[in-house]
């Protein structure tokens, strides 16, 4: 800050150029990776998981963490973006990832932070930030459950306004393996009673809360009235948007991604989740979670896979 002690005049350019010049910032305090840049929008990485457990940008916080979440390694992080790595939801019978937990082992395995790399532009800096995950850093539980050997670098990159991630497979093995991954990002938003989804319109979908019906989306504009999980399969568009009493406020951009799902807990199932506070919290957040689910995706020997996605705060 500049303090003025007489009556301010134009600012010379040896004055501004004595300014202190804001620069990318980076923290790593052996548990969680703290970066800002030069607008001042913030990115706060935890190891555990290499969950990212917060973002601002424009002084807004667009991500929804709960009060209760365990932020000491102890259980999956309620909140921000979980990793879900090698299956999603409770793993199928009879199948290479069947001994794993529900989501499996990303997003509870602490994570090495790989070090960062930062770029200049004329309308902002951004830092991106490597975060990895290798068979050999697993816990032994995890090695049993999945034997193969495989890295993940996952990419954290922030630009103003704008947060990209994009997750790298790489099969270090000699046999193929099929997983699923999903960016289980909880979006932070006023009022679900005022906030709508658009990008969905004609995608079909999996409705996990009806016993996996399948139907096909209807709505341009859609809205959650109850709870909601939806498997939404191979969708057409790359963008879906979450608007906020008729004004957009987050676009997600999927990048090789084929599906997304739309969660959101309601009244009973929060109730029931132990790590979810406040017990109100499903009417401020919103699960918008790209990803590829509906099918495996299979890497052989030596091969790698990625895929991303940009969410871009609109505010
Ligand atoms: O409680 P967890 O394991 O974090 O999962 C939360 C939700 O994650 C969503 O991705 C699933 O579609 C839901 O079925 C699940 O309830």
């Amino acid at each position: 800050m500049v303090e003025r002690s007489h009556k301010p005049g134009p600012i010379s350019a040896t004055t501004a150029s004595s300014l202190p010049q804001a620069q990318v910032n980076v923290s790593d305090d052996n548990s969680k990776v703290t970066a800002t840049i030069p607008s001042g929008d913030t990115v706060e990485v935890l190891l555990y998981g290499a969950t990212i457990i917060s973002w601002k940008s424009n002084g807004t916080e667009n991500f929804w963490v709960s009060d209760a979440a365990k932020l000491d390694g102890s259980k999956p992080v309620r909140g921000g973006v979980p990793v879900v790595f090698p299956v999603f939801g409770p793993p199928p019978k009879n199948h290479a990832t069947s001994s794993l937990p529900q989501h499996g082992f990303a997003r509870n395995s602490r994570w090495e932070y790989l070090g960062k790399s930062t770029s200049e532009s004329a309308s902002d800096d951004s830092v991106k930030m490597d975060f990895g995950l290798y068979s050999a850093g697993l816990s032994e539980e995890a090695k049993k459950a999945w034997p193969y050997d495989f890295g993940l670098v996952y990419s954290v990159t922030l630009t103003k306004g704008e947060l990209s991630t994009i997750l790298t497979v790489r099969n270090e093995g000699k046999e193929g393996f099929d997983f699923n991954v999903l960016l289980h990002t909880y979006l932070r938003i006023k009022d679900i009673s005022t906030t709508t989804i658009s990008g969905l319109l004609g995608t079909s979908y999996v409705d996990k809360v009806l016993d996996a019906r399948e139907s096909t989306e209807s709505n341009s504009d859609l809205r959650i009235t109850g709870e909601t999980d939806r498997v939404y399969k191979s969708l057409a568009q790359d963008t879906t948007t979450v608007v906020e009493n008729g004004s957009p406020r987050f676009d997600v951009v999927r990048k090789n991604f084929r599906d997304t799902v739309i969660w959101n807990p309601w009244t009973e199932k929060a109730k029931g989740m132990g790590d979810f506070e406040p017990k109100t919290g499903w009417r401020e957040m919103l699960c918008v979670e790209v990803g590829s689910v509906a099918e495996w995706v299979r890497v052989e020997e030596g091969e790698s896979w990625e895929a991303g996605q940009t969410i871009k705060s609109l505010v």
